[in-house]
This record gives C-alpha cells, sequence and structure tokens, in this order.
C-alpha cells in the first residue's frame, strides 16, 4: 500500500489504461452514468482511492474508503508532488495520490476519476503525471439542471442555490477554450449521453 512512500511512481501502467477523468456541475448526472458504466462493465473501471487528513467514520476502513492520514503526512506528499489534485474542504484535506491513480491501472482497469473544476486545472497542470483523458458533462441549461436538482430531492435550498452558482462557474471554464476537456457531452436524453460517454471512453481503449 506505502501511500506515503516518497520513491516516485513509475507512471508506465497508467500510460497503457488511460485514466478518465470525468467532471461537470454537480446535478449534470455523472454518478447516474458512471454507475450504468461500471454495471455494464464490471471489470473494466474502478476508482482510486483518496487521501484525507479527516477521521474515520464509522466502518470505515485505512485503505478501503479512503487512506486516513495526519496533515503533516498529507502536506509532505503535497511537497513532493505526490498528489495529481488536492483541496482543501473545511480544516480538512482531500487529494488523489499518483500512485493511488497508479494501482488501479496496475491491475489492468482504467481508473475514472470524478474531480471538480479546480482539481481538473490540477491534474491538467500536473508536472509529471501523464495527461487522463478528460470528459465533461453538462446539462442540456441551468434551468433543467435547477430541475434535476429539485427532483433529486437530496440537498437543502440554500445548497441548491450554491450547486447552481457554481454550476455557471464551471460551465463557464468549460466554454472559455481554457477547459482541458477532450470531449463534452450534453446530458439531456440519458441514453443517449450514455452511448456518447461509452463510446468516448471505450472508443479511446481500443
Ligand atoms: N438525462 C437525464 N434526464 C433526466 N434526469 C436525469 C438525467 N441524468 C440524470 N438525471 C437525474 O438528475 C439528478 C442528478 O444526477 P446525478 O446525481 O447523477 O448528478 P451528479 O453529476 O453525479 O451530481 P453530484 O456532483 O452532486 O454528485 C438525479 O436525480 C438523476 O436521476
Amino acid at each position: 500500500m506505502a501511500p506515503l512512500d516518497p520513491a516516485p511512481v513509475d507512471t508506465q501502467a497508467v500510460k497503457s489504461h488511460r485514466p478518465i477523468v470525468i467532471s461537470g456541475p454537480s446535478g449534470a448526472g455523472k454518478s447516474t452514468i458512471l454507475k450504468r458504466l461500471f454495471e455494464e462493465y464490471p471489470d473494466k473501471f474502478g476508482f482510486s482511492i483518496s487521501h484525507t487528513t479527516r477521521g474515520p467514520r464509522g466502518t470505515e476502513k485505512d485503505g478501503v474508503e479512503y487512506y486516513f492520514v495526519t496533515k503533516e503526512q498529507f502536506l509532505a506528499l503535497v511537497d513532493q508532488k505526490g498528489f495529481i489534485e488536492h483541496a482543501q474542504f473545511g480544516s480538512n484535506f482531500y487529494g488523489t495520490s499518483i500512485k493511488a491513480v497508479n494501482d488501479i491501472a496496475e491491475k489492468g482497469r482504467i481508473c475514472v476519476l470524478d474531480i471538480e473544476m479546480e482539481g481538473v486545472k490540477q491534474v491538467a497542470n500536473h508536472p509529471t503525471f501523464p495527461r487522463p483523458q478528460f470528459l465533461f458533462l453538462s446539462p442540456p441549461s441551468t434551468e433543467i439542471l435547477e430541475k434535476r436538482l429539485r427532483s433529486r430531492a437530496t440537498d437543502k435550498e440554500e445548497d441548491i442555490l450554491k450547486r447552481l452558482n457554481q454550476a455557471k462557474v464551471e460551465m463557464d471554464f468549460a466554454n472559455s477554450g481554457k477547459a482541458p476537456h477532450d470531449k463534452i457531452v450534453v446530458n439531456d436524453d440519458l441514453d443517449k449521453a450514455y452511448q456518447e460517454v461509452k463510446e468516448f471512453i471505450i472508443g479511446n481503449e481500443a
């Protein structure tokens, strides 16, 4: 496991099993589409295990849900450029290590990374990590996104408004010409969007 091993990671495996970075506003349908993809291809994909400085909750185990590390250990790995992306939420740090992504590729699977906009920028600008494929999932419009977030019924009103504001920022970035996305899929009709995502991911792997 050795998530804190300072030795540089040989990323040869990720070159033959190129990871996919999927991003898009909250409510765009990322989880829905990925769930379907993982069900159709149960042995093909994997999620990497993230590092966090927050403590384990309930039955969470180190190396299963997360690698639980101290703030000092986390920041040491940041200094070693050991993360492809990391962020701070409240007082806790979260990050995806190069090693965790490589571990998936070494198992012969494609690592799928569901990452928000700032993380996407970090992955795209990482000094050593080989460039993954970037896919942006877009809602057909902010009005439809709002309807979907409301009918999902998982968020408070205040959170829905925050997500909608952030969605505008993410959509502007995706359309700015500065984003690294190799493909933008508009999730209007779910079956159609799923086929497009699948074609992009499997097609690129073939
Ligand atoms: N094409 C579609 N048509 C109608 N509803 C959809 C479509 N795609 C997804 N949905 C619905 O929209 C809601 C948001 O989808 P989902 O939870 O997959 O988004 P997400 O991008 O994973 O969001 P988050 O980043 O917050 O996890 C869900 O209730 C889902 O069932």
